[in-house]
């Protein structure tokens, strides 16, 4: 199967869940694996990479969450090997499960052993090989078992896919069964995370799908220091305007998680439109349109400082194995027994999903309808709706919604049904697949009248098979489709409608039934090659990412930084001693804001501060382009514990001392004249810019001008003063929409020195400088700086020149993580120029970091990469220990129980 000498790509392609059930026997050694319902266009994906052909270039893993485990001795409708299902498109896992079983299922506390989970892995791989299964190698199970499995979908499927489908859901209980959600959604993506890290090799492609896991992108940057690392998100589901993905209450968690992958790509290019939408709104992201080698319309976005490509296509169906299937002797024998069964009159059919958006009323509405605008069709049409029961089965919004559907049914065949016919057929079921193939056959018609969706299989398949020839006069029947289904925008040849508006819509189904022969047919031929197939899809999504990538490799010498690994830093600061916080304030402590008097502390940011600054160990110097004044004013003033440095290093102040120390005072200050008349000159002619006038250092702000002005001046500024400054000792620095002068020989860098060299928590005398004699032990133990700008990569470069020179002298003294606590951390995107060894996305990440040391935020609430046993509770943590005791005595007493 292999070539030999040719090394394979690796794609590690992670779902949500693996395409396999897994039913546990009375005692835990007996178990049944069978297939799962739902995703069969990501399965089909997989499937096919899979296949001989493809596994000559790549090996694929498969990497997925274990689905809810239930137990065999649970009479189940869904749990039939035999009876393969196929589930409607989207729905991932579909628990159709009486509440009993559901009681049951959520209070087993599924104590499994390490033998048991290697023996169900082995199966499951074994599984795949198996005809009525997916056939997949590779698979890695994500164990999660915890009693009340369905926890693991709360985040997903409550909050993220009512605002993916524009349903606004309000918490009922102040948003706190939201935040045990959030945490549990935090868990999930973790336990990928670390399944990932357990496979991962150099230069593997990281395929992940759908949004049980946006966090994951990100997360995989915090783990993998590599460059040649790929990330690929597809998003299956809608994305909506910004209107309403703006209400998530995780808006910037969940965008800044997908941020960390190269590309992320969508069903239509209006799911991508919007995803932009909301990354320039939410984290001021700038984006450019342009094409791929394909022609395709892509965006590049930039946010923190990074890019990544945004772009759009739709998933497809099988089509080769799709008509293998639907045309059969035995499928031709089911198509004739509903031919028969309706004699003489029109089919209309129906699959959806039975919830608030496959649109079944709006459906049964239309049809109500066109009997009463056509009398003519009464008696003469039948429409058969199979209708699946939801996962959300037995919520009030669901039971509301049960009860419309008969209503409506029940009035229908009332108003035009007789004694020996009833137009509605409605079957509140799922069906096995051959019904369904057979219903697909026999349909005149299809109606699809979600109000929204992502992409609609039902309608792809539906298409599929009306484009093959075959008895029964059933070629080319047409479709209606809902132009709120993702699928419309592929399907642009159907017959598309506004499922609001029943006239209209009864009006199509009159035209459809009434349709010539030859116009259905013509309606078929253009809509047939509309349909994406799976292996085209899966061929152009690795072939426009490798272009990307490739792209990116030559572009830039690319480097990505880790994003910050919290866990360890967190563990780090609570072994060490001799803590020492080099905080730049701009753009890394406050976000950028157009005024700069306006960027003041945040109340949150001071009472972090502070109880920062109260753990004796703890050194805080706050190293800042600001001057005296105002780092007095806002900070020093607030909290004289805190060590500051203003304007770049010209000057600073001891910790809980008055007194600033001028670095500069025996500098030539002449040039300010001329520089400051060079500024001002250049402020004349760019309208919105401004001078600030510090002690030392002047700065040229152009952030309120026009961008493209402001840009083009600051270049011939920079030119000008480069120019001047030859004749002095100075530096001319382009910063965030400003130009900055100030004396060559003091930067952020050099403070950075005194205060690392230098005995912990003694005085500072940075005038003299002569070099203290000083044994490890005494300086800092755990140093994290932080900063955002191109000056503060002076900081970084000497915390990385000391840490070289330590590794020589105190080799022998590394700590446990390899180092001496050093955390040189850029704030801005992995992709960023930076000589930080780590990167946090934003101010924000940097509170949530620095209240993660001070305990005021929960691990799980940012997420940061922690191991997880196979219960989803922290690695060797007292639960987890705890989880471990309770399992043996769970399962010496289930054995026992068993044997009496
Ligand atoms: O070293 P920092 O603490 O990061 O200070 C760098 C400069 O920050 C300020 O300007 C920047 O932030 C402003 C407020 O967000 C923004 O309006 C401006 O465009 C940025 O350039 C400050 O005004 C400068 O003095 C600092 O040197
Ligand atoms: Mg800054």
């Amino acid at each position: 199967m292999v070539d030999s000498g040719h090394r394979r790509q690796r794609i590690i392609n992670c779902v949500a869940q693996l395409p396999y059930k897994i039913q546990l026997g009375e005692t835990n050694d007996e178990w049944n694996i069978v297939p799962a319902t739902g995703s069969s266009s990501l399965y089909s994906s997989i499937e096919y990479l899979n296949s001989e052909e493809k596994s000559k270039d790549y090996e694929q893993h498969v990497l997925g969450w274990t689905g809810e485990i239930g137990r065999e001795s649970i009479p189940s409708r869904i749990f039939s090997s035999r009876n393969r299902d196929m589930n409607e498109d989207g729905e991932k896992g579909g628990a159709d499960l009486h509440t009993k079983e559901e009681r049951e299922r959520d209070e087993d506390p599924l104590y499994l052993t390490n033998g048991q989970i290697d023996g169900i892995t082995k199966d499951l791989r074994r599984h795949g090989k198996t005809d009525d299964h997916y056939n997949v190698d590779n698979v890695h199970p994500v164990w999660l078992l915890r009693r009340d499995q369905k926890r693991w979908r709360g985040f997903a499927e409550n909050v993220l896919w009512p605002t993916f489908h524009y349903i606004l859901k309000f918490s009922s209980d102040s948003g706190e069964k939201e935040n045990l959600s959030w945490y549990d959604y935090v868990r999930f993506n973790e336990a990928y995370a670390m399944k990932i890290g357990e496979i991962y090799e150099k230069g593997d492609i990281i395929w992940i799908h759908d949004y049980y896991l946006l966090l994951l992108p990100q997360l995989l940057r915090m783990k993998f220091n590599d460059k040649d690392l790929t990330i690929a998100y597809f998003h299956h589901s809608p994305w909506p305007s910004n209107e309403y993905f703006r209400v998530l209450p995780r808006r910037k968690e969940i965008l800044d998680g997908l941020m960390g992958a190269d590309r992320v790509c969508f069903q239509n290019e209006g799911f991508a439109r919007h995803f932009v939408s909301s990354c320039k709104r939410l984290l001021d992201s700038t984006s450019r349109k342009s094409k791929n080698k394909l022609g395709m319309e892509q965006y590049q976005i930039s946010a923190y400082g990074g890019d990544i490509v945004v772009d759009s296509l739709p998933i497809g169906v099988n089509r080769v194995k799709l008509l293998e299937e639907s045309f059969t002797k035995d499928i031709d024998q089911k198509v004739l027994a509903i031919k028969d069964a309706f004699q003489g009159k029109k089919i209309i059919i129906g699959r959806d999903r039975l919830d608030s958006v496959r649109g079944v009323v709006q459906k049964l509405r239309a049809f109500e309808t066109f009997l009463s605008m056509y009398p003519e069709w009464r008696d003469q049409v039948v429409l058969i709706q199979v209708s699946v029961p939801s996962m959300k089965g037995g919520t009030n919004q669901i039971i509301r919604l049960e009860q419309q559907v008969n209503e409506l049914v029940t009035s229908i065949n009332m108003q035009y049904g007789s004694l020996n016919f009833s137009p509605v057929h409605h079957y509140y079921m799922r069906i096995p697949k051959d019904a369904y193939l057979s219903l697909l056959r026999a349909a005149d018609l299809c109606v699809i009248a979600s109000v929204r969706d992502g992409t609609n299989t039902t309608a792809l398949e539906y298409v599929t098979v009306k484009s093959h020839m075959s008895s029964y006069n059933c070629y080319g029947n047409p479709l209606i489709l809902s132009e709120f289904s993702g699928t419309s925008t592929s399907l642009k040849d159907a017959m598309i409608i506004n499922p609001w508006d029943s006239v209209a819509v009864a009006k199509s189904i009159n035209k459809a039934l009434t349709l010539p022969r030859e116009e259905k047919k013509a309606l078929e031929d253009k809509v047939w090659p509309e349909v994406p197939i799976i292996q085209d899809w899966t061929d152009q999504f690795l072939s426009t990412l490798n272009d990307i990538v490739d792209e990116a490799h030559n572009t830039t010498d690319r480097k990505m930084t880790p994003a910050l690994n919290r866990p360890a830093l967190l563990a780090n600061y609570r072994q060490s001693k001799r803590r020492l916080f080099l905080f730049d304030y701009d753009g890394t402590l406050t976000p950028i804001v157009q005024d700069p008097a306006a960027a003041i502390p945040s109340a949150r940011l001071i009472s972090i501060l502070q109880k920062l600054a109260s753990d004796p160990c703890n050194q805080i110097w706050i190293i800042s382009g600001r001057d005296q004044k105002f780092l007095n004013k806002w900070l020093g003033g607030r909290l004289p514990q805190l060590g500051l440095s203003a304007e770049h290093g010209c000057f600073y102040k001891d910790v809980d001392d008055e007194n600033w120390i001028n670095l500069t005072e025996k500098f030539d200050m002449s040039w300010q004249e001329k520089v400051g008349s060079t500024m001002e000159e250049f402020t004349r002619r760019t309208p919105g810019s401004f001078i600030e006038r510090k002690k030392v250092a002047l700065t040229w702000h152009y952030r309120r001008a026009d961008p493209e002005l402001g840009e083009f001046y600051a270049s011939e500024l920079k030119k000008e003063l480069d120019k001047i400054c030859a004749d002095y000792d100075l530096d001319v620095m382009e910063g965030k929409a400003n130009i900055e002068v100030r004396p060559k020989f003091v930067n952020k860098g050099e403070i950075v020195k005194r205060l690392v060299w230098h005995h912990h928590g003694r005085r500072q005398d940075m005038l003299n400088t002569s070099k203290e004699k000083l044994t490890i032990g005494e300086m800092p133990d755990f140093t994290f700086c932080l900063g955002d700008d191109f000056t503060d990569e002076d900081m970084f470069n000497q915390l990385n020149d000391i840490e070289a020179v330590w590794r020589k002298q105190y080799s022998d003294q590394v700590n446990q993580w390899g180092g001496f606590g050093m955390y040189p951390c850029t704030v801005g995107s992995a992709s960023k120029k930076t000589v930080a060894k780590a990167h946090l996305t934003d101010p924000q990440q940097v509170l949530d970091t620095l209240g993660l040391l001070v305990g005021d935020v929960s691990l799980f609430q940012s997420a940061g990469t922690v191991d997880l046993d196979s219960r989803g509770h922290v690695k060797h943590s007292d639960s987890s220990i705890r989880s471990e005791q309770a399992g043996a005595r769970y399962a010496m007493k289930r054995q026992q129980s068993y044997k009496n």
